[in-house]
């Protein structure tokens, strides 16, 4: 593969609505679009998932636009490669962390290397479903009663399970209420590393509402301390922010920190680690499932493609765009039906970029030629 030319651009989209974790809240998304072109002029594109502030992990846009500019970028337009393995196998390895940097332009080339070999992602990356089932992550409301709400209609449009966000005093009486609405709904919990230790009864107190996981409870970079939650909880751990590697989840099984885990594109450095984590938590009979990082559409769709591997047995966080976005930047849209989105069978990511929409909501761009 040679790529004759890259893109950089910083893209703002409004959410539709505010959307708020145990570390702020989201009104509008910032990210940076990668396309790489080859010397037919065909694209690949992804998308970096570093928000504009390092709250959930400690990239930015700012930092990803440095290391893509300074490091990643003159590494793909220099060399030549025979597959987008190589890239973090090989050119990446020495470079630390930047994990989602990695995976933005990692994840453009593979996209384009399945338009090249003329396949979808999904096939290219081993994939096997032709549909995937998919929930709603819903955000901190404010009131259960909103909350309550909002998971009604998110049954009725079909997804496949529901996963609130938690944080201390937004909890036990939270869970315990939508309970009394719901009793038997797939539902989960996802803390984004708001509890310590200190915590210990009110997670523990979780146990009695047979919830499906809890996500990420404790430190961003911990897993010593989840191991003695573990210990201590009958509710699986699902560990998210702490996870950036097969070592970090080989280390984590072996403490006994967690019993599931969220596969996040970004978060590992690309495509080819998501897979290798995968087929590592496979062969450990350790359940994951893709968890979202509010993207636009283009990385829903590499989140679309790495879910159809078969060890993706839960269902992810990839809703459809309409509950994102007044407008999408691809065409079609991300839809989903009773809860499933259909991967698409067209050659890379299958889903189309448009031009126009990129265009319009582009803040700065670059170009960047071999
Ligand atoms: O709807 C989505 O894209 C998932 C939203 C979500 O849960 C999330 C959004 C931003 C940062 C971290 C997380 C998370 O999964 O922890
Ligand atoms: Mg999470």
């Amino acid at each position: 593969m040679k790529i004759k030319q890259v893109i950089l651009r910083h893209l703002k989209l409004d959410l539709l609505h505010p959307f708020t974790t145990s570390f702020g809240t989201e009104y509008d998304k910032d990210f940076i679009l990668v396309e790489v072109k080859n010397e037919d002029g065909l694209s690949g594109w992804a998308e970096s998932v570093a928000m504009l502030d390092p709250l959930y992990n400690e990239e930015t846009v700012k930092t990803n636009w440095h290391v893509l500019e300074d490091y990643l970028m003159p590494i793909v337009l220099k060399n030549e490669i025979q597959h987008p393995d190589e890239l973090f196998e090989k050119y990446f390895a020495h470079l630390r962390g930047n994990y989602m940097a990695k995976a933005a332009i990692e994840g453009a080339v593979w996209d384009l290397y399945a338009k090249e070999q003329n396949i979808s992602l999904a096939s290219a990356l081993g994939g096997d479903r032709s549909t995937i089932d998919v929930g709603v992550s819903i955000g901190i409301k404010d009131s259960i009663e909103e909350t309550i709400e909002t998971i009604g209609e998110r049954l009725e449009e079909g997804y496949k399970r529901v996963k609130l966000k938690i944080r201390p005093g937004w909890d036990v009486e939270l869970i315990n209420r939508v309970r009394q609405e719901y009793p038997d709904i797939p539902l989960m919990a996802d803390a984004n590393s708001a509890y310590t230790l200190d915590d210990m009864d009110r997670l523990v107190a979780l146990d009695s509402y047979h919830l499906m996981m809890v996500e990420q409870p404790l430190a961003h970079n911990d897993i010593i301390d989840h191991a003695d939650l573990q210990a201590r909880m009958k509710t699986p751990i699902c560990l998210d922010e702490s996870i950036h590697s097969v070592e970090d989840a080989r280390k984590a099984l072996k403490l006994g920190s967690c019993k599931i885990i969220n596969i996040k594109i970004g978060r590992v450095g690309g495509l080819t680690e998501s897979r290798k984590l995968h087929d590592f938590c496979q062969a450990n009979n350790i359940p994951v499932w893709c968890g979202g990082m509010l993207e636009s559409g283009v990385g829903r769709a590499h989140n679309i493609a790495i879910t159809s591997l078969p060890n993706f047995t839960l269902p992810g966080d990839t809703a459809a765009s309409s509950l994102y976005w007044a407008e999408d930047i691809i065409e079609p849209e991300v839809t989903v039906q009773n809860g499933t989105i259909t991967v698409p069978t067209s050659p890379g990511i299958g889903y189309e970029p448009s031009i126009e929409k990129i265009n319009k909501y582009t803040v700065y761009s670059r170009t960047y030629r071999a």
